[in-house]
């Protein structure tokens, strides 16, 4: 299927959903304690749906309700030899591996769409370092492990994915030894590791975080059950504040200012673009007399840069988005994406091959671009609807499934207009 959205502009309040990020972490600590935890404020996402199945494989029992989740942790290391479906969720993936070879295991982890293609040499290296069998296809999930992972020391990374990183945090404090793990590269989205140490301190994991260099992680340590009420989404909320910045009406309700989440930084940059961020009685509001060019590094908050990069291309003058290479290994290209989106629809944006370069302009024309399959290409071509001049036809809008399953009833809540229509017409 796809919509046609017909330009308005959006006015009213909204209820930030919960962060997919800290809903992951809670769902896995509390699984992995022994005991009763209640995880509140729970919205369930394509991805957040990955992440409980997967736990429920490993043993966990789950109860599902409406909007929250009771769950008992006993369980997780009995089973053996699990399928664990990822569905398309990188974080669920990266974070199962370690955790599921906790104890020996015999695994098959499946998924769907871009997920296998996107990078898990970190974790072959670990597994030849400890002679872990895997066997993987090319491009498709479809990898079967066997074996156990030990603790030790590890060398990683820091610039490919930082939920390699945070998969280690989650299970060596499990493991019999002590271990270390040491960056050989500036880590990248280091904000979602502050996310992992928050959880695991939380469900009572200590770890020692030593400038992001090193981490020191005992060994034998054990989570304790905890009751957490799951946190507003600032990932999803930069969607809204983007669209205040574009001169639509939107309060945001629910979003906890002192939040570790990295990309609460979206606030900062629409500031310095010369947005005002106001708390009003109903929530917190973007709002704009025009917007400036801005030089962002977009290396710690990945996923915020596609409607960043909308922003910029409504500034006056000339902005430079650096550091975003990682975006191409996401759900789609979202580099080469953003580029092509912003350019089909009236705007001027150049692709290079770890930046891009954006020349604002006055209105946005609007007509048919693709959402890649990309929750969040599709959710920034909603909101740059609505400084189009002509409607904007979405393919396949219903990908927001992955992280926002109620995207579009609560843009139409705020005023959005589409019907949904048929390609070609
Ligand atoms: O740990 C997490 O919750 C996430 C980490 C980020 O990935 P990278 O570390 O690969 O940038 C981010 O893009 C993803 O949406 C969620
Ligand atoms: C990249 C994302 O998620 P994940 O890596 O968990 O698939 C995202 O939500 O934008």
């Amino acid at each position: 299927m796809a919509i046609k959205i017909t330009p308005h502009q959006l006015s009213g309040g909204i209820a930030v959903p919960p962060s997919k990020s800290m809903a992951h972490r809670a769902i896995i600590c509390a699984s992995l304690a022994q005991g009763r935890s209640v995880i509140t404020n729970i919205e369930y996402s394509k991805d957040i749906e990955a992440t409980i199945g997967a736990m429920k494989s490993l043993g966990t029992m789950i109860f599902e309700h409406e909007d929250y989740l009771e769950i008992d942790g006993t369980t997780t290391f009995m089973k053996n030899q699990c399928e664990i479906n990822c569905f398309e969720s990188g974080s669920t993936l990266r974070f199962m591996v370690p955790i599921a070879l906790v104890c020996e295991n015999n695994l098959h982890f499946t998924g769907e769409g871009r997920l296998g293609k996107r990078p898990m040499q970190v974790y072959y290296d670990i597994f030849d370092q400890q002679g872990i069998s895997y066997l993987y296809r090319e491009n498709v999930l479809d990898l079967y492990v066997r074996g156990r992972m030990h603790g030790g020391e590890f060398h990683l990374p820091g610039d490919v994915s930082s939920q390699f990183i945070s998969g280690l945090l989650f299970a060596l404090p499990l493991m019999d030894e002590d271990s270390r793990i040491v960056m050989t590269s500036p880590v990248q989205s280091k904000g979602y590791i502050d996310l992992t140490l928050q959880m695991l301190d939380m469900f009572g994991i200590q770890i020692e975080n030593h400038d992001y260099q090193e981490f020191m992680i005992k060994g034998g340590q054990r989570y304790q059950p905890c009751d957490y009420r799951v946190e507003a989404d600032f990932s999803q909320a930069a969607f809204y504040l983007v669209a205040g910045a574009l001169n639509n009406q939107v309060c945001l309700q629910d979003l906890n200012n002192e939040s570790y989440q990295g990309d609460k930084v979206v606030v900062d940059l629409l500031c310095q673009m010369g947005c005002q961020y106001t708390e009003t009685t109903s929530g917190m509001c973007m709002q704009s007399n025009g917007l400036k060019a801005i030089s962002i590094d977009g290396s710690q908050c990945p996923d915020i840069i596609p409607v960043m990069a909308l922003a910029c291309a409504l500034s006056s003058g000339t902005s430079y988005i650096h550091h975003i290479g990682r975006l191409r290994i996401k759900e789609c290209d979202r580099l080469k994406a953003t580029v092509e989106v912003i350019n089909q629809l009236g705007g001027q944006a150049i692709e290079m091959e770890d930046a891009m370069e954006i020349t604002g302009v006055e209105k946005l024309q609007g007509g048919q671009v693709s959402s890649y399959h990309d929750h969040r290409m599709a959710m920034m071509e909603a909101i740059a609807s609505t400084v189009c001049l002509e409607p904007v036809i979405i393919d396949d809008e219903q990908c927001v499934e992955k992280s926002y399953p109620r995207f579009w009833e609560d843009f139409q809540q705020l005023g959005g207009v589409f019907d949904e229509c048929k390609l070609g017409e």
